[in-house]
């Protein structure tokens, strides 16, 4: 089977525009098929507040109303997006920007009000995901660059976790090719202590992350990262990597495992 590297870069690091350039110039040496996903979520709500709107995030993810929607569609599909494809263009990658309505890539279900209602947030599901598509993509030799933007069919966007989008882009395409999820973030992968970027811990699997967790070491944002990383194991991802986004091509990472 094919192998594909699928890499999600997040907020800290897209917002910084030397480490942002740092990191393509890196993806961009990154042999054989790769899926670029990026978030934004840090720069969102500074936008949101630049705009007197107030960000309001509930475990990790966005209440998303009209107006929030509309910064967000315009922030990730919009700047971000584009400006991360110019960049691997810079590159000499060529890289295509899709939001999850382009193509029907990615379409969502609003998210059911229960206790809270998240607004315009999409969930996700592999069998929504034009894995088809996407493989035509890579064939053509065009690297997709995918946001945090996904749509109903119905015409309405919805906002998804960018997370979320990795770990089910990853798991629609393990029908195709053995897929390496990388999860790229501002630190060296997860640390025993947080502020302590020596302190990476080599490998998690199901059981020492559950005593991980208990024992608060694994906590906020980490947990969804890592709960949506066990899933796509679960369903047929191969290997799923934590790491420093600024050292994709380094040793230093932590390898997750289901056992
Ligand atoms: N054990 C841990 N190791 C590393 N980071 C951790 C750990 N526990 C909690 N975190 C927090 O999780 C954050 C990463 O999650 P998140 O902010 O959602 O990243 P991103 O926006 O890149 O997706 C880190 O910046 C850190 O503050
Ligand atoms: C529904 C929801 O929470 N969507 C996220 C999408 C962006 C994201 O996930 O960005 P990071 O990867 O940089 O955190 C949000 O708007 O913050």
């Amino acid at each position: 089977m094919k192998q594909l590297k699928i890499i999600k870069i997040g907020g800290g690091i897209i917002d910084d525009a030397v480490s942002l350039a740092h990191f393509l110039q890196l993806f961009a040496r990154v042999e054989g098929p790769r899926i670029l996903v990026h978030g934004g979520g840090k720069g969102a709500s500074e936008m949101l507040r630049a705009l007197g709107l107030a960000p309001k995030l509930v475990n990790g993810r966005r209440i998303t109303d009209a107006p929030t929607l509309d910064v967000v569609t315009m922030f990730y599909a919009g700047k971000t997006n584009k400006a991360i494809v110019a960049g691997l263009q810079q590159n000499h990658v060529n890289a295509l920007g899709l939001s999850g309505a382009d193509g029907n890539v990615i379409r969502a279900v609003k998210r059911p009000v229960r206790e809270i209602d998240y607004g315009f947030v999409g969930d996700v599901k592999p069998a929504g995901v034009n894995a088809k598509l996407l493989g035509a993509l890579l064939e053509l030799g065009l690297t997709p660059v995918i946001c945090a933007i996904t749509h109903d069919g119905q015409g309405q966007l919805l906002n998804t976790n960018a997370d979320t989008v990795a770990a089910t882009v990853a798991v629609a395409m393990s029908q195709q090719f053995a897929v390496e999820l990388h999860y790229c973030f501002e630190k060296n992968g997860v640390l025993l202590d947080v502020n302590d970027d020596n302190s990476v811990i080599d490998n998690i699997n199901l059981a020492s992350y559950a005593e991980l967790k208990e024992a608060g070491i694994i906590a906020d944002g980490m947990i969804p990262k890592l709960d949506n990383s066990f899933d796509a194991l679960g369903q047929g991802v191969h290997k799923v990597i934590i790491g420093h986004a600024l050292k994709i091509n380094d040793s230093l990472k932590t390898v997750l495992c289901l056992n």
